[in-house]
């Protein structure tokens, strides 16, 4: 079958890529459960883009479900500190062709887990900014941070698998809030350690600030908000770095649809995408 006009198709490990002319150098950086994710470079920006491929998005009920959520999130999230879409596509012109979508997002090349060795204390000041930046309005995901030492938080959802087609990708590394309760009781106690002993080379500031936010009790540590209103981030302020969060319609999260109902729901936001 024809692809699309204005579409070139191309084999990558064993599944087909249609993707528009301007997405090229297509390179395999990520594969799991869900999908696959290639870098590559928009030949009109001229800038480097992750494009995500759901694996079979609507063969069950469950995936549907899954691919409309991560597409509405990936929509909703406009924050320089959280992942969100530049473009989404489908090679489908209609909705009974409607059987895959493409997710396009800010490449990031790397994440804390492969850098974390190389950080000055000015980086770390501007890392853990940004991430309250992003956190201040959403639940931790994962933190992944390009060449710039700008950061993303994200979710991946993705399986890891060979070193060779995850160099240079972010990987997933879960986030586990202390209130996962059950399992944090369960541990002794241990008495408090010094984190001045422990950071030699953090500054005071930097320590008390830790101090105030590694506190296991959530009712008693500082809050995204609380934690950017402290000394240590005098002078890397900025007001705009915290838009005002537009509310999420999360009513479908829970819903039972059938599959045709999510897939005509997911065409639709496919449909409606606008670039921002
Ligand atoms: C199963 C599921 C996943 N989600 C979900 C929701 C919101 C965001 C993401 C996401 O970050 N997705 C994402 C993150 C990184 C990706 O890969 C890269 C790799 C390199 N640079 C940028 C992105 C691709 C997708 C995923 C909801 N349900």
């Amino acid at each position: 079958m024809e692809s699309r006009v204005g579409f070139s198709r191309e084999e990558i490990n064993g599944t087909t890529w249609e993707v528009p002319d301007k997405y090229i150098c297509l390179k395999q950086i990520g594969t799991g459960a869900y999908g696959s994710v290639c870098s590559a470079i928009n030949n009109k920006s001229k800038e480097m883009a992750a494009i995500k491929k759901l694996h079979r998005p609507f063969q069950s009920e469950i995936f549907a479900k899954r691919a409309y959520r991560e597409l509405r999130l990936l929509k909703h999230m406009k924050h320089e500190n959280v992942i969100g879409l530049l473009d989404v596509f489908t090679p489908a012109s209609r909705l009974d062709d409607f059987q895959d979508f493409y997710l396009v997002m800010p490449y990031m090349f790397t994440d804390l887990s492969k850098v974390k060795g190389l950080l000055t204390e000015d980086r770390i000041q501007f890392l853990v900014y940004q991430m309250l930046c992003g956190l201040k309005d959403l639940k931790p995901g994962n933190l992944a941070v390009n060449q710039d030492c700008e950061l993303k938080i994200l979710d991946f959802g993705l399986a890891r698998h060979t070193e060779a087609e995850m160099t240079g990708y972010v990987v997933t590394r879960w986030y586990r809030a202390p209130e996962a309760k059950s399992y944090v009781s369960s541990l002794p106690l241990y008495p408090r350690k010094d984190f001045s002993a422990l950071f030699p080379r953090a500054s005071k500031k930097a320590v008390e600030l830790l101090e105030k936010m590694l506190v296991l009790d959530p009712d008693n540590r500082l809050t995204a908000d609380g934690a950017l209103a402290h000394s240590y981030f005098d002078g890397l302020r900025d007001p705009e770095d915290w838009p005002e969060p537009t509310p999420y319609d999360d009513s479908y999260d829970n819903a039972t649809l059938p599959l045709e109902e999510w897939k005509r729901l997911s065409f639709k936001e496919v449909r409606s995408f606008v670039p921002f």
